[in-house]
């Protein structure tokens, strides 16, 4: 059985800042960890790079040869198993690559943030499934900015992102707000970690037009199955440990919630990863560490 980690989310939500921080958090406390990289955009990166698509496809090559744009280009690339004329395939490549790997590894795919890879486009669903049938327990880490709170709109679609990537690729999922060093008023954070739904509706309706109350009531509403949908995600998998995560939360507030991440706080990395490690059943041995553990020691 292996492990893996798809960090997904917006454009600059701070994903390969996050594998960076990882791998180094990981090296500190002698884990073992491989970071992989899946956006053929990429340039430079902070973290030895296990895999990289780069070398079976690179962006520049694709906007060059085909005239499309960055975004058109980087859906090709992604999309190589339905460019059947093309020698590379991305799960030819997938499977060659894996085979590097033994039980236990733990691998974190640091994907692109085009949207579309995981709303409509099922190129990562296709890997998602491809990484099942080679036994590795996958979970979503979805990485939304805190600049995304500074509006109650902005978070809503933030969300919604959110949710759309839980249909697509229905695994364990674990939100985070990322860059939380850049939030100023700490105070308003706990509405949006577990947002509470009256609350934010009663926002969005102050801050919209009136004819949008019902879509604004229907969007909470949404947001309020999210939570269900994930908790019968993590009941079909029998990952128990997902659910019990998961439970206690829905008890309270029902809602898609955020963890918060602060990449200056080595205890903020190492809750996140706690909690992403239980919703994959990684090391279930940590266990009784790992529920003892209080994210606000070490600051
Ligand atoms: N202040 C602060 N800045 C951050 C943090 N994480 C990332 N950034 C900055 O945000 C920008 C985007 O970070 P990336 O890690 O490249 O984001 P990404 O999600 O990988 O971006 P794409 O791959 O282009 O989608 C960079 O300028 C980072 O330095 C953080 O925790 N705090
Ligand atoms: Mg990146």
């Amino acid at each position: 059985m292996g492990y893996a980690q798809l960090v997904i989310g917006p454009a600059g939500s701070g994903k390969s800042t996050y594998c960076s921080s990882l791998a180094q958090h990981c090296e500190t406390i002698g884990r073992s960890i491989n970071i992989v990289n899946l956006d053929p955009a990429a340039e430079n990166f902070n973290y030895p790079v296990a895999m990289d698509i780069r070398e079976l496809i690179s962006l520049e090559d694709v906007m060059e040869e085909l005239g499309l744009g960055p975004n058109g280009g980087l859906i090709y690339c992604m999309d190589l198993n339905y460019h059947m004329h093309l020698e590379e395939n991305l799960d030819e490549w997938l499977t060659e690559e894996l085979d590097n790997y033994l039980d236990d590894d733990y691998l974190v795919f640091d994907c692109p943030g085009q949207i579309e890879l995981f709303s409509h486009v099922p190129v990562l669903k296709n890997f998602v499934e491809h990484l099942k049938r080679k036994n590795f327990n996958v979970c979503v880490v979805y990485l939304l900015d805190s600049q995304f709170i500074t509006d109650v709109t902005k978070f809503i679609s933030g969300c919604m992102a959110s949710l759309s990537a839980m249909v697509q690729l229905e695994l364990p999922h674990v939100n985070v707000l990322s860059k939380m060093d850049l939030v100023r008023n700490k105070r308003d954070i706990e509405n949006y970690l577990n947002p509470e739904p009256q609350t934010l509706l009663a926002e969005l309706n102050q801050r919209m037009a009136p004819q949008f109350g019902k879509l604004n009531k229907s969007l909470i509403e949404l947001m309020l199955l999210g939570k269900y949908l994930l908790l019968f995600l993590a009941m079909c998998m029998d990952f128990r440990n997902s659910f019990r995560i998961l439970w206690p939360q829905v008890d309270q507030y029902s809602m898609v919630s955020f963890f918060p991440l602060d990449l200056r706080k080595e205890s903020s990395i190492q809750y996140i990863l706690s909690q992403i490690d239980m919703s994959i059943q990684y090391g279930e041995d940590a266990d009784v560490k790992i529920k003892d553990f209080d994210p606000e020691d070490g600051d």
